[in-house]
């Protein structure tokens, strides 16, 4: 049995399996994060991190387990209460994805137009803020295909934040892009980890930014958290052997 979850628990994962055919992607799995706070997921190779990320925006569905977010049950649970406890949650992509016959003011005015039905002045209203926010200030007018991969990126970015989740899932969302366009979509990152109240859940192979923007980091292997605590912790003195390993590797 597990313990009722504390109101400022925004997610909340208990005994969690997921498996595919014989291969137990997440195994039991139990962790939580606090409203406002930033947690990065690190771990080899497939041990269940991008897993994590699907199951929250309801891609795929656990065997097993209760999966809860801001109070509401996305597992299990029935497809209204579904729909309500997704509008929560807001997701960047390794691909952006972009709508590639609209302008960029377009990509992020759409969904919370249409989905959310607000009128079409506050959302540009909106949409202008968060263009200033990634730095796209001047590029309101052009389509997704004149910009770079680090643009769009940013424009993915600013879409998400445009339906106003409480919490903004990151999937290696450098990972697509050209080395040289890395650190200006991090930064942007990392300015919205400091200027804003939104929780985030990140998972990254970029360690000097986990390093920098998370509260908590959560060490992954073979579909469990084997080890978590704060970026110094876990990067200046982990505890466990295959933290140890996993970072010697990568850093
Ligand atoms: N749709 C699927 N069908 C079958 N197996 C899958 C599916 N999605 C993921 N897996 C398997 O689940 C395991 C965990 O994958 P996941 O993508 O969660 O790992 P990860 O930790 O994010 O890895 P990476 O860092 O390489 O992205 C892997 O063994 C993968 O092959």
């Amino acid at each position: 049995m597990s313990a009722d979850p504390t109101p400022n628990e925004l997610i909340r994962f208990d005994n969690v399996t997921k498996r595919f055919g014989d291969n137990t992607v997440l195994d039991n799995l139990c962790f939580s994060v606090q409203t406002g706070k930033h947690v990065t997921l690190i771990g080899p190779s497939g041990s269940g991190k991008t897993t994590i990320l699907r199951l929250l925006m309801t891609l795929m569905k656990p065997d097993e387990g209760v999966i809860r977010v801001n109070g509401g049950q996305l597992f299990p649970a029935g497809e209204k209460e579904v729909r309500e406890v997704r509008k929560n949650i807001g997701m960047v992509f390794q691909q952006f994805n972009l709508f590639p016959n609209m302008n960029v003011l377009r990509n992020v005015t759409e969904a919370p137009m249409r989905v959310l039905g607000m009128p079409k002045d506050e959302a540009a209203e909106r949409a202008k803020g968060l263009l200033d926010l990634v730095g796209l200030s001047d590029k309101h007018d052009v389509k997704p295909t004149q910009l770079s991969g680090g643009q769009q990126q940013r424009v993915a970015i600013a879409r998400a934040l445009a339906m106003r989740p409480q919490v903004l899932l990151l999937d290696e969302v450098t990972s697509a892009l050209d080395p040289e366009l890395v650190a200006g979509v991090l930064d942007v990152l990392r300015d919205i980890a400091r200027t804003t109240d939104i929780t985030m859940l990140c998972v990254t192979h970029e360690m000097n930014f986990a390093r920098d923007i998370s509260d908590d980091v959560l060490m992954f292997d073979a579909g469990r958290v084997i080890e978590s605590g704060s970026p110094e912790k876990i990067f200046n003195d982990p505890e466990h052997e295959r933290t140890r390993e996993f970072l010697g590797a990568v850093l």
